[in-house]
């Protein structure tokens, strides 16, 4: 599947060669250098020509900001001033074209030629043959964008894309529910997800909105909105303890999934962000169902004072109980201020919650966290499947009506303005555009 930064790219390659369309707003195309003038004989139409000869002969893809600015200044010489209608606001390849061209304004068509043909040559004279590609340090997981292992009677479903948080691909919602098909049948006792990297996960992958199919974004929403109700099944309908190993930050559908998961352990790294308000969307997991439930409408939470991380509950968070007794911090935390406004929690308040199970000390949480569920995979499998399924059983039907809720409303959520102006900023922001 090509996505929007693929399809950008192809376009842009033919933008610089070929010249389709109209440009794009990237605020940051306007931090590229412009040759205002060349000192030398002004540029002419050969030129030109060959400078755009020039670019088929780049080894290294110079990044959609360079090609996106040579797309703008080969329309402006060539056609002047943009003169196309303003595309929609989810056609973002054109509308990002479109803006891009029409920042030129004005600019005289020699004028643009100049610019084009130095910007050519500054970049032809800085490029150099792409590095050879780093192999995997030792430790680094190889594999692709999911690593699904299973030993010691525990599957584990790894994000392994450390570059981009672990953002999750439309190809990676499929693996992981073939993943959790095959665990269910397979002679494990618990299934983990957790994160290679810094990140545990930074949800899904803002590019997976920009693919628009011939059909339009109407059927972007729908065919998501399948996917997303599908994969959330998946986990609503999972027959054995589900375990997240929360090695870091988690964002987006990473954390409203927790509410499906049996055990939540997290590093005292990790932290936990639903920027729904922020992205225009809403929550997603059954989690306008299950952090009510979890969390309360809001909660006086109670945490052991004085327990060291890791031996049971959270760490130390002294809070004061509803007779007034004792000093420390009310802990406040409705589910509303995380789903509604964002609020980010840290792993201490998220335990604090009751979305997380236990914390530990990052320095030990591997260590600690797989000691125990190694040791977890000891107990009679049959008596944990079936503890397991009497507590779920009885929640399963309102699960899925809960999700299928929550997809209707994203698949609305999805072509609103808010939510792709917000995506266009987010890919904006350094040029994914
Ligand atoms: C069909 C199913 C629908 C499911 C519905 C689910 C909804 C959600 O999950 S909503 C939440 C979506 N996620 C986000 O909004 C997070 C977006 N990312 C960020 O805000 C930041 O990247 C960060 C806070 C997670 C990390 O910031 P920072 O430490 O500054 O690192 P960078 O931003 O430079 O990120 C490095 C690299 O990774 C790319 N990236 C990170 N997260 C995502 C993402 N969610 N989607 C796409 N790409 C992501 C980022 O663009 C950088 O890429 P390069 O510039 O190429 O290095």
């Amino acid at each position: 599947m090509t996505t929007m930064a693929q399809v950008i790219c192809g376009l842009a390659r033919r933008w610089c060669f070929g010249a389709l369309g109209s440009p794009l707003q990237v605020p940051c195309l306007q931090a590229l250098p412009l040759h205002l003038g060349r000192t030398a004989t002004r540029a002419s139409q050969r030129d030109l020509e060959n400078a755009v000869h020039q670019v088929k002969l780049w080894k290294k893809d110079p990044g959609n900001e360079v090609k996106l600015k040579l797309y703008a200044l080969y329309k402006q010489a060539t056609e002047g001033p943009c003169n196309l209608p303003k595309p929609g606001m989810m056609d973002l390849v054109n509308k990002a074209k479109w803006d891009a061209w029409s920042a030129l304004g004005s600019l005289p068509k020699e004028t643009a030629r100049e610019n084009y043909v130095d910007l050519v040559s500054s970049l032809s004279a800085a490029s150099e043959p792409p590095s050879p590609a780093k192999p995997a340090a030792d430790g680094e997981q190889a594999g692709g964008d999911l690593v699904v292992t299973s030993e010691n009677h525990i599957t584990t479903i790894t994000f392994n894309r450390p570059a981009k948080k672990n953002a999750i691909t439309t190809q990676m919602y499929q693996d992981i529910m073939l993943a959790l098909q095959a665990a269910s049948k397979d002679d494990s006792v618990l299934t983990v997800l957790t994160g290679n990297g810094e990140y545990y996960c930074s949800g899904n992958d803002l590019t997976n909105f920009t693919d628009i199919p011939p059909e339009g974004p109407e059927e972007k929403a729908r065919t998501n909105a399948i996917l997303l109700r599908e994969f959330v099944d998946c986990f609503i309908d999972f027959p054995k303890p589900l375990v997240a190993v929360v090695n870091g930050p988690a964002v987006g559908i990473s954390v409203t999934l927790l509410g499906l998961f049996d055990l939540v352990y997290a590093s005292d790294r990790a932290t936990f962000h639903t920027p729904f308000g922020p992205l225009g969307l809403s929550p997603e997991g059954c989690s306008s169902y299950t952090f009510p439930k979890m969390m309360g409408p809001s909660k006086l939470s109670r945490t052991k004072v004085g327990s060291r991380a890791g031996e049971g509950g959270c760490q130390s968070q002294a809070t004061v109980s509803l007779q007034g007794r004792g000093l420390g911090q009310l802990v406040f935390l409705k589910a509303a201020e995380m789903l509604i406004f964002g609020r980010k929690l840290t792993a201490q308040e998220a335990c604090a919650q009751g979305l997380v199970t236990e914390v530990f000390p990052d320095s030990t949480f591997q260590k600690e966290v797989w000691t125990r569920l190694r040791a977890y995979t000891k107990l009679p499998p049959n008596a944990v499947r079936t503890s397991r399924e009497v507590m779920r059983s009885k929640g399963r039907e309102r699960l899925h009506a809960v999700n299928a809720e929550e997809c209707g409303a994203l698949q609305q959520r999805w072509l609103s303005e808010e939510c792709t102006s917000a995506v266009v900023r987010f890919l904006s922001r350094r040029g994914k555009l």
